[in-house]
């Protein structure tokens, strides 16, 4: 006899088939009993409006949660950058399991480097806090380059490029991994250069609250330590008061911080280390004012500790001015 298939609530993108198939493979191993994945539309899915405009925060999330709430569904998959900093008491994230490579990239005409795009080249990212950090590091090396708001699936975005509209588009490696799509990469971007966003290439596995015996099954693909940086960043990004499409980027990371993440997850690699190093940025979407802070410090041994980590840079970050450079937003 087989046991009853557990559910799991996905959006219809293939990112999000992807991961969701990802993770069900994973969820079928721990538990021995086959997932089943139930396709969701979300409001985020269908609209044409600019995600800034339709006002950022979970708009993914919202349909998802609401099938778990139901009851239509077991479980579901995040993009951790999509998930509001805000927990309904209802559902729990029950696994955050190990983090993809965080960086941004970009996919480019003609195999270009970002630093060798020509003069007044064509930039497509929808993203405040993508074009924020790209528009400072051209006016700091004197790069002439132009942010274009674009939104779209992650082959819509690229179609731009191939179609000859821009020069390059930016892109979360994490994403283009998940699809199979990780060639297209002309560039990695240095986390020194671009932060990403708060979770960026970390999942969340979440589940009513009221499943303790689902809980402890997902806990299994759990990784402590991307729990924790993930919590650090998404600490600082709550403090900072600042939803999903305000230009604000963070990063957890462990030494050897001169090149992080090019060697994979140094914790997974069973690396014995015990300093972790959070680093914040908010600034204008033309680059012209920016606040970036890091602190470093012992690897956070709890929630509360990873948390209070992220809310002391944040509010470092906003004795230096940076709640008057979120207010905008693109287009
Ligand atoms: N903004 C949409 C989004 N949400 C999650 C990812 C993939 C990366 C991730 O899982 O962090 C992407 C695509 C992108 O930013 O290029």
């Amino acid at each position: 006899m087989t046991e009853k298939a557990l559910r799991l609530g996905t959006r219809r993108s293939r990112l999000a088939m992807a991961q969701s198939g990802q993770v069900a493979d994973a969820v079928s191993q721990v538990t021995g009993r086959p997932v089943e994945l139930v396709e969701i539309t979300t409001y985020g899915d269908t609209s044409r409006e600019h995600l800034a405009q339709i006002g950022g925060t979970g708009v993914f999330v919202t349909a998802l949660r609401d099938a778990l709430l139901r009851g239509e569904v077991d479980f579901a998959v995040h993009s951790l950058k999509d998930l509001p900093t805000s927990q309904p008491e209802e559902l729990v994230v029950a696994a955050v399991p190990v983090r993809e490579d965080p960086r941004d990239v970009i996919v480019a005409r003609d195999a270009l480097k970002f630093t060798d795009l020509p003069r007044g080249a064509r930039i497509g990212t929808g993203s405040p806090r993508r074009m924020a950090q790209l528009n400072a590091y051209a006016r700091a090396h004197g790069l002439d380059i132009e942010t274009v708001p674009i939104r779209g699936n992650v082959d819509t975005r690229i179609g731009y490029v191939r179609d000859g509209g821009l020069d390059a588009v930016v892109l979360a490696a994490a994403g283009l991994n998940r699809i199979g799509r990780g060639e297209e990469v002309t560039d990695f971007l240095s986390v020194a250069t671009v932060l990403p966003a708060p979770g960026q290439g970390a999942l969340a596995v979440e589940c009513p609250a009221a499943r303790a015996d689902l809980i402890a099954a997902l806990a299994e693909l759990d990784d402590p330590f991307t729990r924790v940086a993930v919590t650090a960043e998404r600490s600082l990004l709550a403090a900072l008061e600042a939803g999903c499409s305000a230009p604000v980027g963070a990063l957890a990371d462990l030494p050897p911080f001169s090149a992080p993440f090019e060697r994979g997850n140094p914790h997974a690699d069973g690396q014995i280390v015990n300093e972790m190093r959070l680093r914040g940025v908010v600034g204008t979407t033309d680059g012209s004012r920016m606040v970036q802070l890091s602190t470093t410090g012992p690897v956070p041994e709890t929630h509360d500790q990873a948390a209070t980590l992220g809310r002391h840079l944040a509010a470092e970050m906003l004795a230096q001015g940076a709640a008057g450079l979120m207010g905008e937003r693109a287009q």
